[in-house]
């Protein structure tokens, strides 16, 4: 089975066996025979690109389209429509919806499956870069720029769900001494053994752990209550001691450890991601102030 994912909507069922047959042996094609399906099969399984017939009955190709690209998460898989409305209008309107491309029936099999083998390609590049704008490169964890779009997500979801959201605002203690004594170079090694123990140490899917500066973390909890992320946030402090990285130069214990400031809320009418973020990080202060290596809650 091929990694990428071509889906083909087409009510015509041998349209979908030939052009499966055309492009099989480099992606993986998946058959839909209604736009309604579409839909669903293109938000559930992100195709890396559609291949769209526009005359169907129920939702028709140009309907498809536009809620796909009205949607945030399936805005960006391009669609190509394949199509036999050869006049002006139609082929106008389908790429004015957002389509990437309207190939004319009756198409050459061979030209079709160049068009598409360039597309997966491009698709390819656009999302290696996608990840890696979203990668911290020293740690290889999500990075600030991932954890703001995040976080700003999490909040409207969880705003309408009436669910609670969590926050963990984490800094490694007397990092400037660890550098000091052991060199940067081992500094940077420490960071990436503690990014990787974060990461690793959550557990559910939704939970995201980001490089937010420096040699501070942050974490995003979905659907966690303040109890909660006081626990996870116990465990994190608790996963990072038992990494027994040697710390000579801390005074708070023998190995590298790290502080946390915890705070969770009901995204609502009145409150705001910025106080999210304030209430965590005043949280972090204070735990830095009263001893170290520890989480600090309401
Ligand atoms: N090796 C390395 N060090 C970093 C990196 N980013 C930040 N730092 C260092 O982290 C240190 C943070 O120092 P401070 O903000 O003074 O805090 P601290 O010494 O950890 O003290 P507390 O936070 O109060 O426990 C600085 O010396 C930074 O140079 C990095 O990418 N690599």
């Amino acid at each position: 089975m091929h990694q990428q994912k071509v889906l083909i909507v087409d009510d015509q069922v041998l349209n979908h066996a030939f052009i499966a047959s055309e492009i099989e042996d480099f992606c993986t094609p998946i058959s839909a025979d209604s736009g309604a399906k579409a839909l669903k099969l293109a938000s559930r399984l992100k195709p890396d690109l559609i291949l769209m017939d526009i005359n169907m009955p129920g939702l028709d190709g140009f309907e498809v389209c536009q809620q796909l690209k009205s949607n945030p998460q399936t805005e960006d898989i391009p669609v190509i429509f394949l199509s036999g409305m050869t006049d002006i209008a139609s082929e106008k309107t389908g790429l004015e919806l957002g389509a990437l491309d309207y190939i004319r029936r009756p198409f050459n099999p061979e030209i079709l499956k160049a068009r598409i083998w360039n597309q997966l390609q491009l698709q390819r590049k656009r999302r290696t870069l996608e990840k890696m704008s979203n990668r911290d490169s020293l740690t290889n964890i999500a990075n600030r720029r991932y954890f703001d779009q995040s976080l700003g997500h999490e909040w409207e979801r969880m705003r309408e769900l009436k669910h609670p959201l969590g926050l963990l605002m984490i800094d490694i203690d007397a990092f400037k001494p660890f550098n000091d004594e052991y060199g940067h170079v081992t500094g940077d090694k420490a960071l990436k053994r503690v990014a990787q123990c974060l990461n690793q140490s959550l557990k559910r899917s939704g939970d995201l752990v980001a490089r937010y500066g420096g040699e501070e973390f942050a974490c995003i909890l979905p659907h966690t209550d303040k109890d909660s992320a006081r626990l996870i946030g116990n465990q994190l402090c608790a996963a990072v001691l038992d990494l027994m990285i040697p710390h000579g130069a801390s005074t708070v214990s023998a190995y590298v450890t790290i502080s946390i400031g915890s705070a969770s809320v009901y995204p609502g009418e009145t409150g705001s991601i910025k106080r999210l973020i304030a209430l965590a990080d005043q949280r972090l202060y204070t735990a830095k102030n009263t001893g170290r290596n520890r989480v600090v809650h309401e």
